[in-house]
């Protein structure tokens, strides 16, 4: 199926950065972005700005979609801190043809979105690479990093491939995965370290990967994450780590994560899906994780000093 209408929900910085650049390449009306009525109601003065440009594409409350068509796709780009709510929303916005993609981070939002809506339209993804900044109004990036995502088991074939060939006709970067549930846990490992690590200290990028007790923060969590995810058989390597702090090694060094975002801005966290997701795993496999239930502790006592 030829994939013409994407609805993004989630306008912060993953919903942005990609829905700008799709709305770029394709025909008015392409690119919607859907939020509950009470948020739309609290946005609709905002004046986004995209790297200085200000963005104008469509944004509809979810009450002015009753009895339109369904989406042929749905990106979603909320926090999980907010992924019930958004899936609400997305009740009126899904047909049985419907494709689901999932840009949050984390383990755990694909299969709360397959519980709902089931997994023949719904693919594994994560996005990553890239150094986007959403404060105050203003989205900042100069990587768009890519979308790298791949079928779940029970994704109906074909699937992938509309996906893959919709994000090319929108100029949005994407790599099809061969083993994207690898992928998934080395992204995840990935979380757990840099954007625990930048939130509990105020970090960014550049202080997280210089010698020091905040890099020491982000390799040790990192491998606590490696050992949890080779208890549940996934095989992330030496070299997965690496190339992850590789990769924030080569962003802007003042840059920071989106927990680090949600610092400055006093967001609830999803430190329940990182912190929170390693220890529920260890206890079970018997796994030994004191820097992640540091992390976990200080990171909620942060939040509950806002
Ligand atoms: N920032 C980054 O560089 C990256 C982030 N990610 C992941 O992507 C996900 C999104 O992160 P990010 O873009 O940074 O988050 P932001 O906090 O910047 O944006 C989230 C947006 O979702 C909106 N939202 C919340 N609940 C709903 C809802 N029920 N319906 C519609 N919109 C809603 C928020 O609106 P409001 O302000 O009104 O609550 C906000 O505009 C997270 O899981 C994050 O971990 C992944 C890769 C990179
Ligand atoms: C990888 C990183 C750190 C940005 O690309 C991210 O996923 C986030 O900010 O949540």
């Amino acid at each position: 199926m030829a994939i013409e209408r994407m609805a993004i929900v989630g306008k912060g910085a993953v919903g942005l950065l990609y829905g700008s650049i799709a709305a770029a390449h394709l025909d008015a009306g392409a690119v919607t972005y859907v939020m509950d009525d009470a948020r739309f109601e609290r946005h609709r003065h905002d004046r986004t700005l995209i790297n200085g440009v200000q963005c104008d594409i469509e944004t509809l409350p979810v009450s002015a979609l009753s009895g339109e068509r369904p989406f042929d796709l749905i990106v979603l780009a909320t926090k999980a801190t907010s992924l019930d709510q958004a899936l609400d929303t997305m009740e009126a916005l899904v047909g049985p043809n419907t494709c689901i993609i999932s840009l949050l981070n984390g383990i755990r939002s694909e299969r709360i979105i397959a519980e709902r809506f089931g997994w023949q339209h719904t693919v594994l993804s994560v996005a990553q690479g890239m150094d986007a900044v959403f404060l105050h109004g203003e989205l900042t990036y100069t990587h768009p990093g890519e979308i790298r995502f791949g079928a779940a088991e029970e994704t109906n074939p074909g699937v992938v491939d509309s996906i893959a060939a919709f994000f090319r006709r929108a100029g949005i970067p994407h790599t099809v995965e061969a083993n994207i549930e690898h992928r998934l846990w080395t992204k995840f490992m990935l979380n757990v370290g840099i954007n625990q690590t930048c939130m509990a200290y105020g970090g960014t990028y550049g202080t997280a990967t210089a010698p020091g007790e905040q890099n020491r923060c982000f390799i040790a969590a990192m491998r606590e994450a490696m050992a949890v995810a080779r208890a549940e058989g996934i095989e992330l390597t030496e070299q997965d780590l690496g190339d992850m702090v590789d990769l924030i090694a080569s962003i802007d060094p003042a840059g920071i994560p989106s927990m680090a975002q949600d610092r400055v801005a006093h967001r609830r966290t999803e430190v329940e899906e990182f912190a929170g997701a390693v220890i529920h795993l260890a206890e079970q496999h018997g796994i030994l994780v004191p820097q992640n239930r540091w992390l976990y502790d200080r990171i909620r006592e942060i939040e509950t000093n806002w």
